[in-house]
């Protein structure tokens, strides 16, 4: 997989408002080439609104993003990007099969719209076989389970061959089993060399894959450091009552087990 000097996301003093209310302010964030980086805050702290607006889903009121060092709103090669919704924004109700679901993916990397080529084809089968779908391949994802969900939602992003992965909450309503073959799926990912950041409201079993947990909390980074200084039970209790930006009041500075 091509590595590129540019980090894949850079995001510098974003702000979003949403219906005229600060969602974001003055946001910095950055992922570099092959880090995994937990984006973690309580409910409606803005974390998917920030991932949102990294994929120019959401506009910014002000500040800046670069994907592979190209501004987003001159980035072209969407391909190089793989972005996985909530499974639950992405999947309801939708009769499409996992076969269907992946080859949309694909979609990027076509200068037109045209019949699919073999290389389509291969790019979907080696990503529905790597998530651990193929013999589910023509079943309807809104049946599946949401860690089956899940994967194919992963494949889709795999089938462009996305450098950067960034995915919002994709261990949400999976179990503990799921959670870990995602986590092992990750890990063999970054690997490889791809890029991940993901929105999350616990670590669990991705825990040991992260390099960088940044904790959001009402649209401002409280934390930016290792996640071994976060207990999974602290997240749904992150309150800020002054002090310093980079050390919220309630993380324990000392190492924790998982
Ligand atoms: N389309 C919208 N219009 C207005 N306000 C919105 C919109 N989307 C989100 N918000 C508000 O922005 C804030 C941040 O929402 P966001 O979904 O980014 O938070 P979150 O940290 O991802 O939350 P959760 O963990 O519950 O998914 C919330 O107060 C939410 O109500």
């Amino acid at each position: 997989m091509p590595v590129s000097q540019a980090p894949p996301l850079v995001v510098r003093g974003v702000s979003v408002a949403l219906d005229g209310r600060p969602v974001l302010r003055h946001v910095d964030l950055e992922v570099a080439a092959g880090e995994f980086v937990a984006l973690l805050g309580s409910n409606g702290s803005g974390k998917s609104t920030l991932v949102r607006a990294a994929v120019g889903l959401v506009p910014i009121s002000s500040g800046s993003i670069e994907l592979f060092g190209t501004p987003l709103d001159r980035f072209r090669d969407r391909q190089r990007l793989g972005y996985v919704p909530q499974r639950t924004r992405a999947v309801s109700g939708v009769p499409a099969t996992v076969r269907e679901v992946v080859m949309s993916g694909r979609l990027a990397r076509r200068r037109f719209f045209g019949w699919r080529t073999a290389a389509d084809v291969a790019a979907v089968d080696a990503a529905i076989d790597r998530v651990g779908l193929s013999d589910r391949s023509r079943s309807s994802v809104s049946e599946m389970s949401g860690g089956q969900q899940q994967r194919a939602l992963i494949a889709r992003a795999l089938a462009s061959e996305a450098e950067l992965l960034i995915m919002d909450e994709p261990t949400a309503g999976v179990d503990h089993d799921n959670q870990e073959s995602l986590a092992e799926l990750l890990g063999s990912l970054v690997q490889d060399g791809t890029s991940v950041l993901l929105v999350a409201h616990e670590l669990g079993p991705l825990r040991p894959l992260i390099d960088r947990a940044i904790v959001l909390h009402d649209g401002e980074i409280e934390y930016s450091g290792p996640c071994d200084a976060i207990r999974d039970e602290q997240l749904t209790h992150v309150h800020r009552h002054g002090g310093q930006p980079d050390h919220p009041d309630g993380f324990s500075p000392n190492p924790v087990g998982a």
